[in-house]
């Protein structure tokens, strides 16, 4: 499985309306606290307009509701692995990425069986408290050595002058959040990741 070199992350529906329209290929809706009908609503949204403009999109956490909602590729990270039944997201055939952050959670992320690995905050992150400290860019191409063939994501304080960096060390997509959504032009900085990543986006996938 080919990933898209520029992996956005929004929270809502609206942004992936605005943005998508601009040539994203590979979307993430990641929506905390609101109501199961409020998300199906969100998820409805974006999936109308990934699928009218040939973009991949991936629901978070979500699992249940986007199995419902016919979508075909999930996010989860450790505590949501805990209680999701991965026996019915196969069955419902929805490609699954996975969050680490240490080698233990590698293990788990592969039992799991995943379609991407990501790795987090490879750089200092203002989304969100986590526990780790950056991973730095060294660690992108240890990951990649010990997952081989299967595609690395690469998270966390990623600008699209840094994407460079984390795609040249080995990961398939890198991801954003606040590069984008809190720049003063967001859909000028989505052309720039675009163009940015163009070189990878274009490059022909060598047999492993
Ligand atoms: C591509 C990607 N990588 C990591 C995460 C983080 O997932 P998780 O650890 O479950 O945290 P939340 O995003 O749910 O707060 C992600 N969403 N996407
Ligand atoms: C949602 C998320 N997960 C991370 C992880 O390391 O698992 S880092 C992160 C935030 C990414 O946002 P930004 O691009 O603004 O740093
Ligand atoms: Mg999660």
């Amino acid at each position: 499985m080919k990933l898209d070199p520029f992996y956005l992350i929004v929270d809502s529906a609206d942004w992936i309306e605005r943005l998508v329209p601009l040539g994203v290929k590979l979307v993430q809706l990641r929506i905390k606290d609101i109501s199961e009908t409020e998300l199906r609503q969100q998820i409805r949204r974006a999936r109308a307009v990934c699928l009218a403009y040939g973009c991949q999109l991936i629901v978070n956490d979500y699992w249940r509701l986007a199995i419902d909602e016919g979508c075909d590729f999930i996010h989860l990270g450790q505590e949501d692995l805990v209680d999701a039944d991965l026996d019915a997201i196969r069955r419902a055939d929805l490609k699954l990425g996975v969050s680490t952050h240490d080698v233990s959670e590698l293990e788990t992320a592969l039992g799991a069986k995943p379609d991407y690995v990501a790795l987090g905050p490879v750089w200092p992150t203002i989304l969100k408290k986590m526990k780790w400290q950056p991973q730095g860019i060294e660690r992108v191409s240890d990951w990649k050595r010990r997952i081989g063939a299967l595609p690395l994501v690469a998270i966390g304080g990623i600008t699209a002058e840094r994407a460079l960096l984390v795609l040249d060390e080995g990961a398939a997509s890198a991801a954003v959040v606040t590069d984008i959504t809190l720049n003063a032009d967001p859909e000028a900085r989505t052309r720039q990741w675009l163009a940015a990543t163009a070189p990878w986006r274009n490059r022909q996938e060598v047999p492993a």
